[in-house]
């Protein structure tokens, strides 16, 4: 592990600083100004006594933050973690440990906090793991072109469609997206300020689309909100005729018909040919609405980084689909009040769970990286066993350990931050 230059010191940010310190950020990831709008909502949501700047004598040359979420786990429970954000260190000042530096300083204020799990997204995958964050959860991304697949549509409500403006319907989204966030692992609830981020839509990152639209699908009786979407179009045309492309921002909805009906709206739009989304879980039912999943052209790409900051109190606040009783060995290089031997048991779905220091013997072997990676139940011990990265002591322990880890809802972030 790289210990930090001598010169390298680490200190929190003050208040008066951000202006330079957001520009050093900027600097560390190429160069480019964010927009206006964007960088103002960045300044609101930064919780500068969680902000760290790392500084060659007295010159800032990188930095890192957090954010005070409250994320979804497995068994429903919505659990304080932070999440790790604009982490940079300047081009002159790479690979002499200023990274290295800042993670340790951030790492035990986490854990100075009392918050059990740290969270991130990677600009690159590589740097993380070595810091004990595991890989979690992914993303599907997918195109989709419009009039070759249908939409199944189940029996459940009737709605009636509305376009609204994507803000003045904002309260009632959120609304209903609060509803959403204990039934899927990784998703975080919203603080203050945050649920400006889904309708930002700064004019200068649209990239030839339209605003962005919203449509609200309604109970036709009451007018109560049961699912929406946001979305723009790109208008193109090509031989043929018209032929725009549709930007899914988000999709959500409180029944599983009115999911297949937004899904319907957004695929036979007139005037468009191709329909994308960047980011849904892995498990979404869409996959399973179209008459040719073939149609589908998925991408799948890494999404949330999980790292146990205290592996005893992040194990017993989750819950577990099966009852387990086992003893993991657990290495942790970089955060060494986690190594050793925990005792983990629950008796499975609502019931608790306990994890404590034990002498017995063990029956799992493992990194924390691969404790983070299993956490939300995205990825099975089983099949970190299988690349190699959890070692089986006791025979049958790591069945039970991995049915007791995995979520029937495959866990999924749906946004940056
Ligand atoms: C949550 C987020 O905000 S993700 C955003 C991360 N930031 C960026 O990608 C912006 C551009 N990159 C940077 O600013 C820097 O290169 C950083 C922050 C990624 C790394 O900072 P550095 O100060 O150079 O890292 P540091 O010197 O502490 O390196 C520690 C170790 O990580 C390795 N490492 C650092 N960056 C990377 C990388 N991008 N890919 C792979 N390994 C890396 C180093 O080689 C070093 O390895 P060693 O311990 O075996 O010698």
């Amino acid at each position: 592990m790289t210990s930090h230059h001598p010169d390298l010191s680490v200190r929190p940010l003050a208040a008066e600083e951000w202006d330079g310190w957001f520009r050093v950020l900027e600097l560390a990831f190429g160069g480019s100004e964010e927009e206006p709008q964007q960088r103002e909502l960045w300044r609101e949501l930064t919780e500068v006594d969680r902000a760290l700047v790392v500084c060659d004598g007295d010159r800032p040359v990188g930095g890192c933050s957090a954010y005070s979420f409250r994320m979804a786990v497995p068994g429903g429970a919505v659990l304080p973690v932070a999440g790790v954000t604009m982490v940079g260190v300047l081009p002159t000042h790479r690979r002499r440990g200023a990274l290295t530096a800042l993670m340790r300083r951030q790492l035990d204020d986490v854990r100075g906090r009392g918050e059990a799990l740290a969270v991130l997204t990677a600009s690159e995958p590589p740097i993380y793991g070595r810091f004990g964050y595991g890989h979690a959860t992914s993303r599907l991304g997918f195109t989709l072109p419009r009039g070759r697949v249908a939409v199944h549509q189940p029996a459940g409500p009737e709605v009636r469609l509305r376009l609204a403006d994507p803000r003045e319907a904002l309260p009632a989204c959120e609304e209903l997206y609060a509803g959403l966030v204990p039934l899927r692992p990784g998703m975080l609830e919203r603080r203050p300020g945050w649920e400006a981020l889904a309708v930002l839509d700064a004019p200068g990152g649209r990239g030839g689309h339209s605003p962005q639209m919203c449509v609200l699908a309604e109970d036709p009786a009451g007018g109560r909100l049961l699912g929406y979407a946001r979305y723009a179009i790109r208008p193109d045309s090509d031989d043929a005729g018209p032929a725009g492309v549709v930007r899914v921002d988000d999709v959500e909805a409180t029944h599983p018909a009115v999911y297949a009906r937004l899904w319907a709206y957004l695929l036979d739009l007139d005037l468009t040919s191709t329909v994308t989304v960047r980011t849904r879980p892995v498990d979404d039912p869409l996959v399973h609405l179209v008459s040719d999943p073939r149609r589908i052209v998925p991408k799948q790409r890494d999404g949330l980084f999980v790292r146990l900051v205290e592996v005893a109190a992040a194990l017993e606040q989750r819950g577990y689909a099966t009852p387990l009783d086992v003893v993991l060995e657990v290495t942790d290089g970089f955060c060494p009040w986690n190594a050793g031997r925990w005792r983990l048991s629950s008796a499975g779905p609502g019931a608790g769970a306990s994890c404590v220091w034990t002498d017995s013997a063990a029956d799992l072997r493992l990194d924390v990286r691969e404790l983070g990676a299993a956490y939300l139940g995205g990825s099975t011990l089983a099949a970190l066993a299988r690349a190699g990265l959890v070692e089986e002591v006791r025979e049958g322990a790591l069945a039970e350990a991995s049915r007791a880890f995995a979520s029937d809802v495959a866990p999924w972030l749906p946004h940056g931050f």
